[in-house]
C-alpha cells in the first residue's frame, strides 16, 4: 500500500466513524426521523397483551398490521388502519401504544400528528378550506418524514367528503408531486360501527359462544360495508373505501364489567397504589350497563374509570 492511499482510507473512516457518531448524539438529544427502524413486535405484543383488555382481534390485526409493514422494504402503498368500536374500548388508548412503538415521543413527536374532527374541521361551510390545508399538512410532514403518521381522531364527526382530500396519498401511487407516501401511516378512529360490533358480540353471549371465538371474518365485511353506507361516519361512500384503500378494518368490543375491573387494577397499579378489591368492585359496580335486561356492556367502556377512582 502506498502511504497516500492508506493515509486517504483511514482518513475516510474517520470522517465516516466522525459522522456517524455526530448524527448519533444529534440524535439522542433532537428528534430525528428514523424510517429504516424496525418494529420491535415482540416489544409490541408483549405490551399490548398487558395493556389491553378484551381486545383480541384489534390485538391481533394490529400486530399482523405493523409487522407486515414494517418488514416490507417497499410498501406500494402506505398503512391505513380503521379502528372502530363503541366509547371507551381502546382506540385512543391502542393508538398511543402503537404511536410509541413507532416513533418514541409518541403523541409529542414531530412525526406524529393527532388530528381531531371536532376541533381542527368543525365548520360544515368550510370544507374545502380543510381539504386544501390537510392536503398540504400531510403533504409538509411526509417530505419531512417519510414514516409520519397520522391519526385521524372522530372519524363519526367529521363532514362527509373532507376525508377524501387525501384519497391520492393513500393510493398505489410511487409518488405524487415528488413526494412518496409509501411509508406513512395512517389511522382513522371512530364509533361508527360500534353498533354492528355490538350486535354481533350480544348474539355470541346470548349463543353461549365465547367472547375469544369471534372472528375478524365475523365483522369486518360487516363493518366495512355499514361505515361506507352509514352517513355519519366520515367515510360515507367515501372513495377510501370503494378502491379498497383502507388495509384494516378493526373491531373493538364492547367492554364488560370484568374488563372494566381490569381497567380499574390498571389504574391504580399506575398510581402506585396496592389493589383493593373492595374499591375495585365498587368503581365497576358505579358505570351503567347495557342492554337493559341483561347489562352486560359497559355504556361507557373504560373511560370514566380513571375520575371514578379519584372518589374512592
Ligand atoms: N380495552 C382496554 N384495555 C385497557 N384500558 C382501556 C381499554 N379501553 C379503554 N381503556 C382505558 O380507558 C381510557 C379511555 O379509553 P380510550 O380513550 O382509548 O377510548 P376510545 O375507544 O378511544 O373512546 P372514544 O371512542 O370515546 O374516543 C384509556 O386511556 C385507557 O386507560
Amino acid at each position: 500500500f502506498e502511504p497516500i492511499t492508506v493515509g486517504i482510507a483511514i482518513g475516510a473512516a474517520t470522517a465516516l466513524t466522525g459522522y456517524l457518531s455526530y448524527t448519533d448524539l444529534y440524535c439522542r438529544f433532537a428528534e430525528c426521523c428514523r424510517e429504516k427502524q424496525p418494529l420491535n413486535a415482540s416489544a409490541l405484543k408483549l405490551e399490548l397483551e398487558e395493556k389491553l383488555f378484551g381486545q383480541h382481534l384489534a390485538t391481533e390485526v394490529i400486530l399482523k398490521a405493523l409487522t407486515g409493514f414494517k418488514n416490507n422494504k417497499n410498501p406500494k402503498k402506505p398503512l391505513t388502519l380503521s379502528l372502530h368500536g363503541w366509547a371507551g374500548t381502546g382506540k385512543n388508548f391502542v393508538s398511543q401504544i402503537v404511536a410509541e412503538h413507532l416513533h418514541s415521543k409518541g403523541l409529542r413527536s414531530n412525526f406524529v400528528h393527532l388530528f381531531v374532527s371536532t376541533l381542527h374541521f368543525p365548520h360544515e361551510q368550510q370544507i374545502k378550506l380543510y381539504q386544501d390545508q390537510l392536503q398540504g399538512w400531510i403533504r409538509g410532514n411526509v417530505s419531512t418524514c417519510a414514516s409520519s403518521v397520522f391519526i385521524f381522531d372522530e372519524m363519526d364527526k367529521l363532514h362527509p367528503g373532507v376525508i377524501d382530500a387525501i384519497k391520492p396519498f393513500l393510493d398505489y401511487y410511487e409518488q405524487v408531486d415528488g413526494v412518496s407516501y409509501r411509508k406513512a401511516i395512517f389511522i382513522f378512529l371512530s364509533n361508527a360501527g360500534g353498533d354492528l360490533i355490538t350486535k354481533i358480540a350480544l348474539d355470541f353471549w346470548r349463543a353461549g359462544r365465547k367472547r375469544e371465538d369471534i372472528q375478524l371474518k365475523d365483522l369486518e365485511p360487516v363493518l366495512s360495508v355499514g361505515v361506507f353506507n352509514n352517513k355519519h361516519s366520515g367515510l360515507w361512500h367515501s372513495g377510501l373505501i370503494d378502491r379498497n384503500l383502507i388495509d384494516y378494518f378493526i373491531p373493538f368490543l364492547p367492554l364488560e364489567y370484568r374488563h372494566v375491573k381490569m381497567c380499574v387494577r390498571a389504574e391504580m397499579r399506575a398510581r402506585g397504589s396496592a389493589i383493593d378489591e373492595d374499591i375495585v368492585t365498587r368503581v365497576a359496580d358505579e358505570m351503567t350497563f347495557f342492554p337493559k335486561s341483561e347489562k352486560i356492556y359497559s355504556d361507557k367502556g373504560c373511560k370514566t374509570v380513571q375520575s371514578r377512582l379519584d372518589f374512592h
